[in-house]
């Protein structure tokens, strides 16, 4: 069945507000695992508004042995006080996935994939590098990306498909093109060796909806909407809600 795996940066965002260490990432991370998720996501920004580094440290030492450790970041983006560049990160926790996103500080969250032609080569020995420290890599991709096929050509072995247009298409009522267009970039990617996660902006709206219309999808990283919706209903509930979707979606079997 395709993988939960649960963004915790949202937790991170309403700790930082206050300073001190509640709410905790490390017992939000906790109750997301006894709830069943199969993963835990972070996404450490330089700028450290939400997962610091300390987190990232400590989140390994919650999920080794239970779930899947997914860290989402920028690979170019430079050590800075404070932050020891993503690839440091890795080096560190030893995660199980590191997703490579081509995002910047100036941008409120991520909103769009990697360019090949501009990036593909500066990817190439950072791929290599990230597989060496034994994590798979999967590149943050848009749908309709031209060059899919390459994502394999240099080293990595998953995209994860960017689905905020796809939401965003979703809550206006009309998410048929939007569908269609992240089906056949998982085909192009499937047909490539590659396996397809997809997330941003999914939520228990419109995550149904997606799993139907796109096949084969082994993992969902979902964040914002669920720590959102978990407010009123509690994680356990909502963490629940969502694996029931996953499962009344026929998702296939993760390899
Ligand atoms: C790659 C991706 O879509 C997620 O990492 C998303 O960007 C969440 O990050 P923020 O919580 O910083 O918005
Ligand atoms: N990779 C996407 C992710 O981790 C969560 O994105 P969002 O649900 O916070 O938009």
């Amino acid at each position: 069945m395709t993988v939960l795996s649960v963004n915790v940066n949202k937790i991170a965002v309403l700790r930082n507000s206050r300073g001190g260490d509640e709410p905790s990432v490390a017992a939000a991370a906790r109750a997301v695992i006894a709830a069943g998720a199969g993963g835990i996501t972070v996404h450490p920004r330089p700028d450290q508004r939400h997962i610091r580094p300390a987190d990232v440290l400590a989140l390994a030492e919650v999920v080794r042995g239970r779930v899947e450790y997914n860290l989402e970041g920028n690979p170019f983006a430079p050590a800075r006080e404070g932050y020891p560049g993503f690839l440091a990160l890795v080096a560190a926790v030893r995660p199980t996935q590191a997703t490579l996103v081509p995002d910047g500080d100036g941008q409120i969250t991520s909103d769009h994939g990697f360019d090949l032609r501009r990036d593909g080569e500066r990817l190439r020995p950072l791929i290599a590098e990230l597989r060496a420290l034994g994590a798979r890599v999967s590149l943050f991709m848009d749908a309709g990306t031209p060059d899919i096929a390459r994502v394999a050509e240099l080293g990595a072995e998953r995209i994860e498909l960017y689905t905020g247009p796809f939401a965003a298409a979703h809550a206006r009522g009309d998410a048929a093109a939007a569908i269609a267009l992240c089906a056949d970039t998982a085909r192009q990617a499937q047909a490539a060796g590659l396996a397809v996660n997809a997330g941003h902006d999914l939520s228990q709206d419109n995550l149904g909806d997606f799993l139907r219309g796109v096949p084969g999808v082994h993992e969902v990283s979902i964040g914002h909407a669920l720590v959102g919706e978990a407010l009123y209903a509690g994680l356990d509930v909502t963490v629940r809600r969502y694996l029931a979707i996953i499962a009344s979606a026929g998702a296939p079997a993760n390899a």
